[in-house]
């Protein structure tokens, strides 16, 4: 089942359209409550349980948890350092029989933090701040209760004190702000806890495993996808993307090169010469270009090449600066994917006259101006494609390696090769990348991350 993932607007809408339906704020708080202590109870084990509960909704999600972990022998302390303001929120604090206290020591044991969730908007101070401190410094098993407190649902902005937390129990959907830095990192693991609540129009959902298919029983190295690599000024970037590409799928990788290469397997083709007469053969069913392109004049005319062919290509490094409403104008938008780093998306919303403050943003912005599928790459990937967008779960830190991006390239282009789908190819090239890092185990080259491609395609067929 595809997860959506909301803004607060459109969280707000949700339980709403649920009021409408006949379910009631107080009967959605108990659902919250009630399936979050589900959870909490699992990972306390017996455990004292601290809860933490501020003045909105979120706390109110707080006392139901209080009380039925008090119901189920748990014992509990709950710290509040205001009274409830919502009334939905003062009437879980009523039904809440147990003592709470304005402040106090956090027991070792479990914290589960309900001061703030959606509704955050503005600074965390005292005494706010003063508890999500202490919370900090506590060694205790640490809950957040649909975001963490400090962490604006929609920006991921951190606008307090950040406790790393063990878990993050997302309620009725998954936030923007599960999914991008810099909040992220802190949430620890991630469930969602449902409460019936529905959605309609999703535009924007989180990314599942894909299921990637074996060749057909009448394949052949052609119609499995032939991936051409354009190369250009330096050959060592477009031969590891072709390291990747050859292990991701395309049955036949091609690397368009007038460097010798004399160590690149044997079983890369490479081709020398007229690169219009390279492009020209029907059998190439995608393009990759942009690893150790250059930027100069020979590198233009050659990305020029690339987009008049007209076929599927995806956009990586040196080609996304060179990029500009000119060359695309040669191309048709829906076949092209572009792979930006956070450098490059910056270099690319300045050439296409896009402004916006967030990563997020840009991306969503840059793909509606231009028509292209962006997957913008880093701890948090984003992917836009046709007013969609699609968030994933965190790879590993250790891709943040040189030449990482180039794999990441040579898979996307194989996958693209393979199917011609570009949302479809940089879905499963994320999930193959993050995948290969896992593989891969921690402080590998480029090089090795290229090489465990192969059996990260094992884990998706
Ligand atoms: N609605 C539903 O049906 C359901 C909602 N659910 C739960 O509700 C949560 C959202 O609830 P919410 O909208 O009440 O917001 P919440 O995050 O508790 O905090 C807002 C409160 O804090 C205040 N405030 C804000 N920033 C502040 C600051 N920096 N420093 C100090 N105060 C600050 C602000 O008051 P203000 O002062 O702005 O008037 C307001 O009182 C959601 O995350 C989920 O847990 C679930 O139970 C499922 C059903
Ligand atoms: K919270």
């Amino acid at each position: 089942m595809t997860e959506p993932v909301l803004t607060v607007a459109e969280m707000r809408e949700a339980e709403k359209a649920a009021m409408d339906r006949g379910t009631n704020e107080w009967e959605l708080m108990q659902r919250a409550g009630t399936n979050a202590a589900q959870w909490i109870m699992r990972m306390a084990a017996g455990r004292p349980v601290t809860v933490l509960c501020g003045p909105g909704n979120n706390g109110g999600d707080g006392y139901v948890i209080a009380d039925v972990l008090g119901r189920s022998g748990y014992e509990v302390d709950v710290i509040a350092p205001v009274e409830p303001k919502s009334e939905t929120a003062r009437r879980a604090r009523s039904a809440f029989q147990g003592g709470v206290s304005s402040d106090g020591a956090l027991r070792t044991g479990v914290a589960v933090d309900c001061l703030f969730g959606y509704g955050l908007d503005r600074k965390v101070e005292e005494p706010f701040s003063k508890i999500l401190e202490k919370l900090a410094a506590s060694p205790c098993y640490k809950i957040a209760i649909d975001v963490p407190s400090a962490v604006q649902s929609d920006a991921a902005r951190v606008l307090g004190p950040l406790p790393r937390y063990d878990l993050t129990l997302a309620l009725g959907a998954w936030k923007q702000a599960h999914f991008l830095m810099p909040a992220m990192p802190a949430m620890g693991e991630k469930r969602l806890v449902t409460i019936g609540l529905e959605f309609e129009d999703v535009s924007s959902t989180v990314s599942a495993a894909p299921k990637i298919t074996s060749p057909k029983p009448d394949a052949h190295k052609y119609n499995r996808g032939l991936l051409a690599i354009v190369a250009g000024a330096m050959p060592g970037a477009p031969l590891l993307a072709a390291e990747a590409a050859m292990r991701a799928g395309a049955g036949y990788v091609k690397l368009f090169s007038d460097h010798s290469h004399p160590d690149a397997p044997a079983e890369l083709v490479i081709e020398q010469g007229s690169l219009a007469d390279a492009l020209s053969d029907g059998r190439i069913s995608a393009l990759l270009i942009g690893p150790g392109l250059g930027r100069d004049d020979a590198a233009r005319e050659r990305l020029a090449k690339v987009l008049e062919s007209g076929k599927p290509a995806v956009l990586d490094a040196d080609a996304l600066h060179l990029l500009d409403p000119e060359l695309l104008a040669m191309a048709d938008a829906k076949t092209l994917c572009v792979t930006p780093h956070e450098g490059e998306l910056a270099k690319l919303c300045e050439t296409f006259g896009v402004t916006a403050e967030s990563k997020l943003d840009r991306a969503r912005a840059l793909a509606d101006v231009t028509g292209l599928t962006v997957l913008a790459k880093g701890p948090d990937t984003i992917l836009v494609h046709d007013g969609m967008t699609s968030f994933f779960p965190r790879g590993s830190s250790w891709l943040s390696v040189a030449g990482s991006g180039d794999v990441l390239a040579g898979i996307l282009g194989s996958r693209l090769a393979t199917h011609g789908d570009p949302r479809r190819a940089a879905e499963e090239s994320v999930w193959l990348h993050h995948e290969a890092a896992r593989l891969a185990s921690p402080a590998f080259s480029a090089g090795e991350l290229a090489h465990a491609v192969k059996p990260a395609m094992a884990s998706f067929l």
